[in-house]
């Protein structure tokens, strides 16, 4: 099946990769190209799509080889590879590339949290060495005195901000924000149904009716349409039967025939997957409220990128917040304690109310701390911007605060509502959770 690659994709790719090839008089180029950009959009998929139209042999490395119970390993494991790239190159007389898949999930830091091993630092250490001598790698115990061929690097990942910062430098990668467009948008899924011969308007309309989803999920919807001829066919043969019938017979395999492609389907099973994407965000959600009760308060975990990073409240602030007896000007990183506050817990809760626990908590734990409570809400395009309004302050009395948050969530359902703590004392904001999201609108996992 010949699928279809943004120009901009093979321009960039193509480009890098030659001129990594070339001697170019007095010029530094940079041996590592970053491709970055929202998960399942295609940047792993198209770069293997530019490596075999230009006919050109690559070594794969994932995340996953990059961290490993002894240290060193994964370091070593990277130049092992390099080398077997410019091996290639010799042997075979044709371009290799290094491609080190989703880099950021193997040797980025995410947050102050996640462990920075000796690996993690190694991994970083020894990339940025290729990149400074990249005809000279060498692996351990051994020294090779011949230089070998330079190789490109290709690396891809959702946040290069997570990646040790002197790696991300611009004399060593080169970055490319891969974001489709609509017309590569309309490109790629049409090259995902062409054999499926969907009119071109029909995609439009598809793409256009799930605006915010990624093009891993208009794949995920072709393949979902096979689900009920393959449901057919284990109610035909039998469950205890489905093994040997697809694994180990000597029938021929089994054939399907073309499902139903038309729009209205298409879109209902693409509504089925916005669904399940939703339970997903949302059962994320209840874990990220429990998470951040107790560990931090960064509005930007939710995944959603467009969270206005200036929405971020300090971890500091909020470990203030339990503790006042934090010094508000030391900045030593001391580790509070991580028990839970003892929350006032609100004698009044209304069991005829229709908002979910988590919310009843945290209007409790925002009062019980003794901060004014404010609900702000936002339509989706001024989401973006941050220009949240307030809905109403309440203090005290929680009783008054539940039934606001009703009236508000019920009068606005498709905006954000988010509830804040704010400190009485010298009015600063210590609390900030969104609590409530656009149900209109198909929102991305
Ligand atoms: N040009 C394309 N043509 C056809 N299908 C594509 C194309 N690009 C992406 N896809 C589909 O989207 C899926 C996701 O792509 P890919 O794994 O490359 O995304 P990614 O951006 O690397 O994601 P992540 O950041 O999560 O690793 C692919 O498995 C494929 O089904």
């Amino acid at each position: 099946m010949s699928f279809y690659i943004s120009p901009r994709f093979i321009d960039k790719l193509s480009v890098h990769i030659t001129k990594n090839y070339l001697n170019l008089p007095n010029v530094k180029v940079p041996l590592i190209l970053g491709v970055h950009g929202r998960k399942g959009e295609g940047k792993s998929f198209q770069c293997d799509l530019v490596f075999e139209r230009m006919g050109i042999n690559v070594v794969h490395m994932s995340a996953g080889e990059l961290e490993s119970p002894d240290a060193g390993d994964p370091a070593r494991l990277v130049r092992l590879r390099y080398r077997e790239a410019a091996e290639m190159v010799k042997v075979r007389g044709k371009m290799a590339v290094l491609m080190i898949n989703d880099i950021d999930a193997g040797a980025g830091r995410v947050d102050q949290y996640t462990q920075y091993t000796v690996n993690t630092q190694l991994v970083n250490g020894t990339l940025m060495n290729i990149a400074d001598n990249p005809t000279n790698v060498q692996l351990p115990g051994s020294y090779d005195a011949e230089q070998i061929q330079r190789i490109p690097i290709i690396v891809t990942g959702n946040d290069f901000a997570t990646l040790y910062a002197p790696l991300v430098r611009d004399g060593r990668m080169e970055k490319f924000f891969w974001e489709p467009n609509r017309d590569d948008r309309v490109g790629i899924v049409g090259g995902i149904f062409r054999a499926d011969q969907l009119a071109k308007h029909d995609i439009e309309a598809l793409i256009d009716t799930f605006p915010t989803q990624s093009i891993d999920f208009f794949g995920a919807v072709r393949s979902r349409l096979y689900d009920e001829q393959i449901r057919q066919l284990i109610q035909e043969i039998g469950l205890d039967r489905i093994s040997q019938r697809v694994v180990n017979s000597v029938e021929r395999p089994p054939e399907f025939h073309p499902p139903d492609f038309s729009l209205p389907h298409l879109i209902e099973v693409g509504n089925e997957l916005v669904q399940e994407q939703k339970r997903v965000q949302d059962m994320r959600l209840a874990e990220e409220y429990n998470k951040s009760l107790y560990f931090n308060r960064k509005l930007g975990n939710t995944g959603d990128s467009s969270i206005p990073k200036s929405e971020t409240v300090h971890d500091r602030d909020f470990f203030r917040a339990y503790d006042p007896n934090l010094d508000p000007n030391s900045d030593n990183g001391s580790t509070p304690p991580l028990t839970p506050p003892n929350s006032t817990s609100y004698a009044g809760q209304a069991s005829s109310t229709n908002l979910a626990p988590e919310m009843i908590s945290e209007i409790n734990l925002i009062l019980g701390q003794g901060y004014r409570l404010a609900i702000e809400t936002v339509d989706e395009r001024r989401f973006r911007t941050g220009s949240w309004n307030c809905y109403g302050t309440y203090e005290g009395d929680g009783a008054t605060a539940i039934s606001a948050l009703e009236s508000c969530l019920a009068e606005q359902p498709r905006h954000y509502v988010r509830l804040v703590g704010i400190s009485s004392r010298d009015r600063r904001r210590m609390i900030e959770t969104i609590i409530s999201r656009p149900t209109s609108k198909n929102v991305s996992v």
